[in-house]
């Protein structure tokens, strides 16, 4: 009897469906240089935006000198400038997220770049003309690109890290790469708006009287280096925005070059799964193509699309969409992001806009006041001594973001670091409200925690929500963020103003510090703090423990589920989940706390008894596992793939094609459907005893059933006998497991579903998860168990499986195998019953 193959198709492979090898280009488990050159490059976008946001408060009073505006006035201009910044920030990003998860990031990502470089611009003129009304339009424009900017960029991050293990690390290298170009800016700026500028140009400009004498610093036409002359030349405040708007053009470049890195074929060749967008635009121009069936087919050539490299279409909509040759199917409702899904958003992600919202306000509304504060209490006459402890916490994150980010990749956990980071900041501003003890170590404290929760929290997005749903969720969060930076500080400007005014009503009286309340608000403001990073502590322990009843997701090491690697080449991939050494080896003893993820080509060699990998329950297709109820819903299922000795049972190998595997155990049902014979309404049935492991049925030149026993992949499958002489059966088999009582609504839509699709130029047959929820939801119906669908040519099938999230197994999930339930039948078929037909059969390969 030949090993069954079980390709189960990935979401993006670079597969060869020519023959059962599975080979790539890169290795797609590990870091190359090219995701290296991704993730450089990716930090480059950003930069101009950080570089040029702080500008106007770098430049400060040289502005204001510049603007020739009185003190009063430039304090309402100054803030202005970022109030025309974050206040569209409080919805747009969500707009730009949801723009991003429609049709990108590779267009977003390009529109958003320019949007700085031209609100830059328009800001530089603006001050170059003295013509405040202009900075401010180019600041508003700035900001539309700025936010929304890093969505796209963290969508690309995610989808090239995210299943690399190393997201963590590559969000805190954006925040890295952020943090040293404001601190850039924080030094360049003023020393380039600071440059001498001649006698005539001051005079010229006003800033200067006619009969005052040339500044001591002012120098002359005759400086002797470019840069000087330069500085000279352009003049101070005008060359340091100028400056801005170079880095932000670096930037825009810099987007470009990602851009270019992150294109269909590029993303193909690493492994790096396409979005959905790219699925889009790919098979719309596939099925453009009179050539499209070359691009099911595997032909080795490359078109400009990448056709090349994904002869298998791992997504299911672009499978369809290219199989069946139009693009309709890509329109369904659920594929697209839309307001109303932010409703099926899971409460743990609105727990982290919380936290994001408590966190964020907890610490950068006081960088914004901490230099007043240090020179009132610490630090009197001395902004030097305040601007350095004020930079620590900048200073530290860093290089502190991605060493935490490396950290939260290994240990995962990060609720739990979310709770310790709050408890910091809450710590850091009772030391800063209640002793006199030297700001330097709190705010050591608050640099640590800065990193610590910045580097947990946006990792935490792609994990909570769906696949196409990233950017959205992103663009959500930073909404939070943004409506805690311009929400907070206005609430720190009244706290403050009003204790100054009753300080001015009080008579005088000892404003000595000793008394805290004798202060100008600034206690107040700590208490405040205190009071949000106190919220803090409870939203990460709410959210930690919702996450815990809910498949502790947060607490996952390495990867993002829905961004399962393609594969490795059959073998390396084969091992890597078999060997011990491993990192997602089974065989670890950790590997009941970590899901295993197979990488998307995996060959699944079952050579251990115990191996038990468990996802999550998914949202849209929950798999039903019998035994033991794993996951959010007590009562309700898990996926599980157990795998047990190939040798032993028939040499079962599963090929993970798509998004991991969602293999039911202990018990399968497998329906035979040759579409050549399926009408509309399904295959027919007919009972007849179940089939023996190995055996071949009527009809089949080849049946394997492993049975259950012990631990093993229990995988019911048989082999239909080719019809056309030479040629492979395609024969699509549905795989699912009804199980309690929509066993029988869920197997007739399985299906109904099997039927109604077509199969696509290779043969195989695709599910698709966003018609399965597209359903689900139209139907009003209760969820729909995976309906699995293969093919097979004699010697391998193709099964295409969606894949919940993993989720770490606790030890309390352990579970000894246990004889499962018998499955209950669709529509009145007993639990142990083989039905077969001429065309159409339904196995209920019940265990022994
Ligand atoms: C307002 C500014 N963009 C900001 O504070 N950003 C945050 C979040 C950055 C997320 C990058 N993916 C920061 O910590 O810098």
């Amino acid at each position: 009897m030949p090993g069954i193959v079980l390709s189960v198709p990935a979401t993006r492979s670079t597969a060869d469906t020519s023959g059962d090898d599975f080979s790539l280009e890169e290795d797609s488990t590990r870091w190359t240089s090219r995701h290296v050159l991704v993730l450089t490059i990716a930090c480059l976008v950003t930069s101009g935006n950080y570089y040029c946001y702080d500008t106007p408060s770098a430049l400060n009073t040289l502005l204001q000198t510049h603007l020739q505006v009185p003190y009063a006035t430039w304090q309402w201009q100054l803030n202005m400038l970022y109030a025309v910044y974050s206040l569209p920030n409080i919805v747009l990003p969500l707009i730009g997220g949801i723009l991003v998860d429609r049709v990108g990031p590779a267009r977003t990502l390009i529109g958003f770049a320019l949007l700085i470089v031209i609100g830059q611009g328009l800001l530089a003129t603006g001050i170059q003309a003295r013509f405040y009304s202009l900075m401010l339009f180019g600041r508003f424009l700035f900001g539309l690109g700025g936010e929304t900017l890093e969505v796209a960029q963290s969508v690309v991050t995610t989808a090239w890290f995210g299943s690399l293990g190393g997201l963590g690390f590559a969000l805190g290298c954006h925040l890295a790469a952020a943090r040293i170009a404001t601190g850039l800016n924080d030094n360049i700026s003023p020393w380039v708006a600071a440059a001498p500028v001649d006698v005539e140009t001051q005079r010229a400009s006003g800033m200067s009287p006619p009969w005052a004498p040339p500044s001591p610093l002012a120098t002359t036409r005759d400086s002797s280096g470019t840069v000087e002359r330069l500085r000279v030349a352009l003049g101070g405040v005008t060359a340091a925005a100028w400056v801005g708007f170079g880095v932000c053009v670096l930037s825009l470049g810099a987007a470009f070059w990602v851009v270019y890195l992150d294109r269909p074929a590029s993303r193909l060749q690493a492994g790096i799964p396409l979005l959905d967008s790219d699925d889009r635009a790919h098979a719309h121009r596939c099925a453009e193509d009179e050539e499209a069936s070359a691009c099911h087919a595997g032909s080795d050539g490359e078109d400009a699309d990448g056709c090349e490299s994904r002869p298998l279409l791992p997504s299911s909509r672009a499978s369809e969409t290219m199989s069946e040759g139009t693009s309709a199917s890509y329109d369904e409702p659920d594929e697209t992001i839309h307001f109303g899904q932010l409703t099926s958003f899971p409460l743990t992600f609105w727990m982290l806009c919380a936290a994001c919202i408590m966190l964020y306000g907890a610490a950068v509304p006081f960088f914004h006041i901490c230099t007043d504060f240090f020179q009132e209490k610490y630090y009197p006459g001395d902004p030097q001594q305040a601007g350095f402890v004020m930079s620590i916490p900048d200073g530290i994150s860093a290089f502190g973001s991605p060493l935490c980010g490396f950290f939260v990749d290994r240990v995962g956990r990060r609720g739990s670091l979310l709770i310790t980071a709050s408890l910091l900041i809450f710590i850091t501003h009772g030391l800063l409200a209640f002793t006199r003890m030297a700001p330097i170590f709190p705010m050591v404290l608050l640099g640590v925690s800065y990193s610590v929760f910045a580097a947990a929290l946006w990792p935490c997005v792609p994990l909570l929500v769906g696949r196409h749903q990233i950017a959205t969720a992103y663009g959500l969060v930073t909404v939070a963020l943004n409506m805690a930076l311009a929400v907070f500080p206005l609430i720190v400007a009244h706290l403050r103003n009003a204790a100054l005014a009753r300080a001015a009503l009080r008579p005088a009286v000892d404003t000595s510090l000793e008394d805290p309340l004798s202060d100008s608000g600034f206690f107040y403001v700590q208490l405040f703090f205190m009071a949000l990073s106190g919220g803090a502590v409870i939203a990460s322990a709410v959210l930690t423990w919702l996450d815990r009843r809910n498949g502790c997701k947060l607490m996952t090491r390495e990867m993002v589920s829905s961004f399962s690697r393609s594969a490795t080449a059959s073998s390396a991939s084969s091992s890597s989940l078999a060997s011990p050494t491993s990192p997602s080896s089974p065989s670890s003893p950790s590997i009941t706390e970590a899901p295993i993820r197979p990488p998307l080509g995996t060959i699944i060699e079952p050579t251990s008894p115990r191996r038990l990998v468990t996802y999550a329950p998914d949202e849209a297709a929950v798999p039903l596992l019998a035994g033991r109820p794993l996951g959010r819903r007590r009562r309700s299922t898990g996926n599980a793939l157990t795998l047990g000795r190939p040798a032993k049972y028939g040499g079962v190998t599963v090929r993970v094609m798509r998004e991991g595997l969602a293999i039911q155990s202990p018990a399968t049902w497998v329906h035979h459907h040759h579409h050549h014979h399926a009408d509309a309404h399904g295959p027919h049935r007919s009972a007849s005893p179940p089939l023996p492991h190995g055996h071949a049925g009527p009809g089949r030149p080849a049946s394997a059933s492993p049975q259950r026993h012990g631990t093993f992949l229990n995988l019911a499958f048989g082999l239909p006998r080719s019809t056309t002489p030479g040629a492979p059966d395609r024969h699509p088999v549905f795989l699912g497991v009804p199980h309690g009582a929509q066993s029988g609504h869920a197997m007739s839509r399985g299906l109904s579903h099997s039927t109604g699709c077509g199969t696509a130029g290779d043969g195989v047959r695709r599910s698709s998860p966003d018609r399965r929820r597209s359903q689900q939801r139209h139907g009003g119906g209760p969820p729909t168990p995976n309906p699995l669908t293969a093919s097979s040519d004699g010697e391998s099938a193709l099964v295409d499986v969606t894949l919940a999230r993993p989720r770490p197994l606790r030890p309390s999930h352990q579970l000894p195998y246990r004889a499962p339930s018998p499955p209950l039948a669709p529509s009145g078929l007993g639990p142990s019953s083989t039905r077969q037909g001429s065309g159409d059969d339904i196995t209920a390969n019940a265990p022994p």
